[in-house]
């Protein structure tokens, strides 16, 4: 592979310290919802159970996947080997052997990689038979020491963790992706519904031969033709037409069809992360429920123009909008399964009688979640007469029966109004929400007036020769923290090999939390690490960042660059780009704080995305192909509390960034200290 990529060396997994004010790590969890407040202690209800609705089938037999196929291969295969070593057919250096190979391919058809990775790891365990054959031609190793050491490189590899599969929310390419997958169903299903069809077409002219005969007088059994007929229909005819095998291979292509793109299927922790999203958009926008449902971006309780206007409007139907609830419902934010339950429940009312095969919920479902979501919000008698309209479709519903019985008697003692109208949970616990979230709504904040004094745009050269011929398209944004925006920075087709350099190494990003690295959910995106030697697009940029920012790149001066995709409705909430703790990951690099940031727009969004900078009051919206620069350290050195800054969610589209992270050591006469201490 040309491209070279590291998570170790020069390049850290981001150092993100979550933090404002004295906030120094991402918060323990704490209860999403809030607690109703009733004076009375309640009886004990019976909520509906978290978990799957109806459950799906298994996709491969046993229920493992292919994994387990493999698995239950490598058993039986140690258990002949067992039983021959048992027989004393086999010594046990032997069975090592076996084992060591066998655990090699376990793990080469275990990895995840392109095939043609794959392929070369088999190269690359060949090569190690091939020196160890050589060792024991040359006497270094006896035959049965070969055998020895590969049963324990065999060992070893079966060790190795199995891969993580691969998450498909957190960034845009790899929705894209599953696209694909979508796509060989779509043939699968084509043809199953072209062969079915033919089938029923032949049913059907069975049924209308038989029911002939049936329906003429004429055709009597005393005809010995008829009555043989008959015979032979009654005997083995309708055995073929009910137990037809033509349908049972049509949908078991279908199934195969459903085996082949299982590996690529998203999780049920990307459909919680799709959702997530959607409730994350629908409040960071402010944007009303029932407009979404209806695919609509628009701010609740306003006409304004929506946010986004998709050249095609597509609706949710009753089982997405459910499903949405229930993510919510499931991790006790009864704010936010209200909202989308209640839009379930009005959906399948409309629909009520007409079935989607797709579906996995009811309106009953609906009616059932949404009534204890308000119950555990604390209004009664919303729940009582969803549940009561629940027992209308299912009056033999035991547990529904007793909560209903329940809520009336809550009703009569007088405890059923709320103390105080749900709110929403401030799950991530962020201090400055409602900053961050209407910096992220405000579109390209307009300077004050005597602030525009001092900004402008301007050609800079920076005394770079490098820059001479073409200098950098400099606008300032902010003097204090200072900002600036080079637009034009790299060409599209720069940006188009930095995404394709990246595409194949993106993996989840992570954030610094104290001395370890983590995921985590105000960090929604998925990033790689490119070195200036993976291609000369990455040197040049390099190049052209020394010559702006006037800082030196060399490492370890500096960070690899780090490329980011961002997923569905993916964002990166307020955080700082430099450590706030002497123990973060990143001093290991041993070339102090991280001084600035350079960040490169690698595309353009539909909507949201904005770059906030949260105490410093404005938003940067994404400008394809500019850098946006800034200083994360004062002159003395301490980090610059304004710089607090984040990745708005991304309304509508696929952005990706690129981040250059400037160290402090290297820097020493080119940034120098401030004569001022408090500079
Ligand atoms: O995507 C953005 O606008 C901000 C990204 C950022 O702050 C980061 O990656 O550290
Ligand atoms: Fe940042």
């Amino acid at each position: 592979m040309g491209t070279e990529t590291s998570r170790m060396g020069a390049g850290w997994d981001g150092d993100k310290d979550r933090q404002e004010g004295d906030q120094h790590h991402p918060a323990p969890p704490q209860p999403a919802w809030r607690i109703r407040e009733t004076p009375t202690p309640l009886p004990p209800f019976s909520p509906i159970k978290a978990g799957p609705l109806r459950p799906f089938p298994p996709l491969s037999p046993g229920g493992g996947g292919r994994m387990r196929a493999r698995e239950l291969g490598a058993l039986v295969t140690l258990g002949v080997l067992g039983a021959l070593l048992g027989r004393g057919a086999l010594g046990i250096p032997e069975v090592l052997g076996a084992l060591g190979v066998l655990g090699v391919l376990w793990v080469l058809l275990a990895l995840e990689v392109p095939g043609a990775l794959r392929a070369l790891l088999g190269l690359g365990a060949l090569g190690v038979l091939e020196v160890l054959r050589v060792l024991e031609v040359l006497g270094v190793l006896g035959e049965l020491g070969v055998l020895g050491a590969l049963g324990v490189l065999g060992a070893l590899l079966a060790l190795l963790p199995p891969p993580a599969p691969a998450e498909t929310f957190s960034a845009m390419l790899s929705v894209r992706g599953a696209l694909g997958a979508e796509r060989r169903l779509l043939r699968r299903l084509r043809s199953y519904l072209r062969e079915e069809n033919a089938r029923l077409r032949r049913l059907r002219r069975f049924y209308e031969k038989v029911q002939v005969l049936h329906q003429d007088p004429e055709a009597s059994v005393d005809n010995p033709l008829l009555a043989f007929s008959l015979i032979k229909r009654l005997h083995s005819d309708w055995l073929n037409i009910i137990y037809s095998e033509e349908a049972t291979g049509n949908a078991q292509a279908l199934h195969a069809g459903l085996r082949e793109v299982e590996q690529e299927l998203p999780g049920a922790e990307d459909l919680d992360g799709a959702a997530q999203a959607l409730m994350r958009l629908q409040d960071v926008y402010a944007l009303s429920v029932k407009g979404l449902a209806n695919g609509i971006f628009q701010r609740s309780g306003t006409d304004h123009p929506p946010l986004y206007s998709p050249g095609r409007r597509v609706s949710l139907s009753a089982d997405d909008c459910f499903h949405v609830g229930k993510v919510a419902y499931d991790t006790g934010d009864y704010y936010h399964s209200i909202t989308w339950l209640e839009e379930a429940v009005s959906l399948f009312r409309l629909s009520y009688g007409s079935w989607n095969p797709e579906d996995r919920s009811s309106l009953e479902d609906a009616l059932d979640h949404l009534a204890f979501s308000y119950f555990m919000a604390g209004n009664i008698s919303h729940a009582l007469s969803l549940s009561r309209e629940f027992l209308h479709y299912d009056p033999s519903n035991q547990r529904v029966t007793k909560n209903v019985a329940k809520y009336e008697k809550l009703l009569e003692m007088g405890t059923g109004v709320s103390a105080r109208p749900l709110r929403r949970p401030n799950s991530t616990r962020l201090q400055s929400r409602d900053a961050y979230e209407e910096l992220c709504q405000r579109p390209r904040g307009q300077p004050a007036p005597e602030r525009l004094l001092h900004l402008g745009c301007s050609y800079e050269t920076n005394s770079s020769p490098y820059l001479l011929l073409q200098p950098a398209k400099k606008e300032m944004v902010r003097i204090r923290p200072y900002v600036a925006l080079y637009h034009d920075f790299i060409s599209d087709a720069e940006a188009e090999t930095i995404k394709g350099l990246a595409g194949p190494w993106l993996q989840r990003s992570v954030v610094a939390s104290g001395e370890k690295q983590q995921k985590a959910e105000y960090r929604i995106s998925q990033s790689a690490w490119l070195k200036d030697t993976a291609d000369p697009v990455v040197r040049a940029l390099d190049q052209r960042i020394a010559a702006i920012t006037g800082l030196d790149l060399r490492p370890p001066y500096a960070e690899y660059l780090q490329v980011v995709n961002y997923g569905l409705g993916g964002h990166y909430e307020p955080h700082f780009d430099h450590a706030t703790s002497r123990k973060s990951p990143l001093y290991r690099m041993k070339s102090g704080n991280r001084i600035a940031t350079v960040m490169i727009y690698l595309s353009a969004v539909e909507a949201g995305g904005s770059t906030a900078f949260i105490y410093a009051n404005f938003s940067v919206p994404v400008v394809k192909n500019a850098a946006l620069f800034w200083w994360n350290l004062r002159k003395n050195g301490n980090g610059d509390g304004d710089t607090l800054h984040a990745g708005c969610p991304v309304l509508a589209g696929d952005k990706w960034v690129a981040n250059k992270w400037i160290h402090e050591h290297g820097q020493e006469f080119r940034r120098p200290c401030g004569a001022d201490p408090g500079d």
